[in-house]
């Protein structure tokens, strides 16, 4: 099994770099901390960058997963070839664009995008954001999924995360005690689904319900609070459509070998036991 330390950072493609920058700093409250003509690295802890806008594809992304030993990623690209999936080292010159010591690349069955890196660069600097959205850390992100069996299959029994819960066909999958890192969702797309930032408590997820109102942000589902992993959120649109979430209060799973998945039924209730409905296509019914 290939084993998942930590998330690491999005690779998110966009038509127009500035524009997400002016997002990502003034609405989501991250850092800019380096950009280049074509590339921006935001932050909302003290990693090097937790996301990275590239300008060109919009319809370009990829997620990253920590591994602890470097010599983790010989055993993935054998562990992967026995899968049938071909993995391709990434050159000096794609490590330093990711600031990591080394990667590997390949897609998971459903066509998904995902860098397994080595030595992410971390800053002896915190994080500074322009806008106090009370961000703590980059949380977890959801990943599409046109065959939720397969894909739980692969993410539990080649990659080493857990399930957590389910919503229908959906799961919520951990890699560490925190409830879930990685979300995957039913849809006939690929690639990331949504992108979580915690929050420190329910004032900053209230503050921003505001905030987001106040600057005609589309609010696409909340406040509210998910019975799953217990955090309060609110989900609302970038400029680039895609779908992010700020949540607070997310449980940790201690007793490792007790815990056992629930089955949550696919209705609104189970996203939202406060009674919000998600006006997000793989939330709904
Ligand atoms: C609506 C989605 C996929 C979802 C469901 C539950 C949780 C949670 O328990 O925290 C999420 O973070 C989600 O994004
Ligand atoms: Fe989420």
């Amino acid at each position: 099994m290939i084993h998942l330390h930590d998330i690491s950072y999005l690779r998110l493609g966009c038509q127009n770099l500035s524009e997400m920058v002016e997002f990502a700093t003034d609405i989501l409250g991250l850092e800019l901390r380096h950009k280049t003509d074509t590339h921006a690295y935001l932050r909302g802890d003290s990693s090097a960058y937790n996301i990275c806008y590239i300008e060109g594809d919009a319809d370009y992304d990829a997620c990253a997963f920590e591994v602890r030993e470097l010599s983790e990623l010989d055993k993935a690209e054998k562990e992967l070839a026995a899968e049938g999936i071909t993995a391709k080292r990434a050159t000096d010159e794609e490590c330093e664009e990711r600031q990591v010591n080394s990667a590997l690349f390949f897609a998971d069955p459903n066509g998904n995008r995902v860098e397994l890196v080595y030595r992410p660069y971390q800053t002896g600097v915190r994080y500074f954001p322009g806008r106090d959205a009370g961000i703590t850390e980059f949380g977890h992100f959801g990943l599409h999924t046109g065959d939720s069996e397969r894909d739980i299959r692969f993410w539990t029994e080649v990659m080493s995360a857990r399930v957590s819960d389910k919503i229908g066909e959906g799961a919520l999958l951990r890699i560490d005690p925190v409830h879930h890192k990685i979300a995957l969702f039913a849809s006939e797309h690929t690639g990331v689904q949504h992108v979580n930032f915690q929050v420190a408590s329910i004032d900053d997820v209230m503050r921003s319900w505001y905030f987001l109102q106040e600057k005609n942000v589309p609010i696409v589902f909340g406040p509210g609070r998910h019975p799953t992993s217990t955090a309060m959120f609110i989900y609302f649109l970038g400029p680039d459509k895609r779908v992010y979430e700020y949540s607070s209060g997310v449980k940790r799973i201690t007793d490792e070998e007790n815990h056992t998945p629930r089955q949550f039924e696919m209705a609104p209730t189970s996203f939202c036991m406060w009674g919000a409905k998600p006006n997000v296509d793989e939330f709904s019914e």
